[in-house]
């Protein structure tokens, strides 16, 4: 636990101990100060224990999410269980009357994420915040400034590209979606300040390397705003040569390119080479600090959070569900309409 003034310690319970859990504990117990780490839980038994173990910590360490979040010594439960299990566990937490992050996707559709909505209301405030971390890293906050501020012109085209250098053998087409394509669903009418008009989701020829016959891989996201932007996504979470993010965005009179993240670059032995990144642990790490930090130091205040939000997370789900809907009918164009964000949920 890292001290950095008399400001009040936030006591921080993380519910799921796996990849990003694992390094989220990291995160809030070694980067982001005045945070105590006093509950983990895993409903795989000694899971939990054996990350507290390597990483030198002493925490309560339970096997039922319900008694982390009714602890009265856990202030705000971080959710980073598998995709099934957010809505029960944000519902808890809510009800409990804790702060609560959940990292992506917020829910498994729109309905359960509409129900989390219509529960955060009851509270009349704000008290949960979505992992939708790419929203704080600085290359998408300058491309949101350099196209807020006409820098290329009216932005015309995206292209995009999201390639998991390999995925779990079991992940399958609603994966792709709700757990990898949802990070550009949920951050490209936030870059464009553009609602969606519609969404085209279909494959292409099939890798060798597709595991099971649940998932389309590689597939394209075709999507339109109502502002006439047209947005294409590649989204391939087997492509074996590493963890690549790309997004350009294509204006009147520039282009704004995504960068990636610096690696040394080698010119040795007759050939010229820089390092690919394999996954997102490194890729977005400034982006995940930073969220943490900004959410931590709100509710360590007693605010609301102020990052990305139960609307925003029943946002992408809603584009979700219609995604899987066109994937599921060969790529039919399905028309988006999403109802007026609640002033509830309208920055102040
Ligand atoms: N923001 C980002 O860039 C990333 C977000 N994620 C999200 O984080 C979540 C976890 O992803 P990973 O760490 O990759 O998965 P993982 O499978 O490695 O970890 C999930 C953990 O949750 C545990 N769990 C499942 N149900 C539970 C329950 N009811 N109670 C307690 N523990 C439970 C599992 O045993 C497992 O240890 C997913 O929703 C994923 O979409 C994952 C990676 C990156
Ligand atoms: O949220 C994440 C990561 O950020 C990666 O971008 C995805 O590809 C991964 O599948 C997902 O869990």
């Amino acid at each position: 636990m890292k001290i950095m003034s008399d400001i009040k310690v936030t006591k921080v319970g993380i519910v799921g101990i796996g990849f990003i859990g694992s390094d989220h504990l990291h995160r809030l117990t070694k980067t982001i100060a005045n945070v105590d780490v006093t509950a983990v839980c895993d409903i795989v038994p000694g899971k939990a224990q054996k990350e507290l173990d390597r990483q030198g910590l002493k925490a309560k360490d339970y096997h039922d999410y319900h008694d982390l979040v009714n602890d009265p010594d856990v202030d705000v439960v971080v959710c980073t269980a598998s995709n099934e299990a957010h809505y029960e566990i944000v519902m808890a937490a809510l009800k409990a009357g804790k702060f609560c992050f959940c990292e992506k996707p917020l829910a498994l559709d729109a309905n359960q994420c509409m129900d989390i909505v219509k529960e955060e209301q009851k509270h009349g405030r704000r008290m949960l915040q979505v992992g939708f971390m790419r929203h704080y890293a600085p290359e998408y906050v300058q491309m949101k400034k350099m196209i807020d501020d006409g820098t290329i012109g009216h932005p015309l085209m995206m292209d995009e590209r999201h390639y998991n250098q390999t995925q779990p053998e079991e992940y399958d087409s609603s994966r792709s979606i709700i757990e990898t394509a949802i990070h550009e669903i949920d951050l490209d009418h936030w870059l464009l300040n553009d609602d969606y008009k519609d969404i085209q989701v279909f494959g292409v020829r099939k890798s060798k390397y597709v595991q099971n016959d649940q998932i389309q891989d590689p597939m394209i996201v075709m999507m339109n705003t109502k502002g006439g932007v047209n947005i294409y996504l590649e989204v391939y979470v087997r492509c074996q040569y590493g963890y690549d993010i790309k997004c350009d965005v294509i204006g009147e009179k520039g282009v704004l390119e995504l960068p990636t993240v610096p690696q040394v670059a080698t010119r040795l032995n007759a050939e010229y080479s820089t390092a690919i990144l394999t996954d997102w642990k490194a890729r977005f790490e400034s982006a995940y600090d930073i969220e943490f930090r900004d959410f931590i130091n709100h509710v360590s205040q007693d605010e609301s959070p102020v990052g990305p939000s139960a609307w925003d997370g029943y946002i992408a789900a809603v584009t979700a569900d219609a995604a899987l809907q066109s994937l599921a009918h060969d790529g039919e164009k399905v028309d988006l309409d999403f109802p007026e964000r609640p002033a509830f949920y309208v920055e102040k």
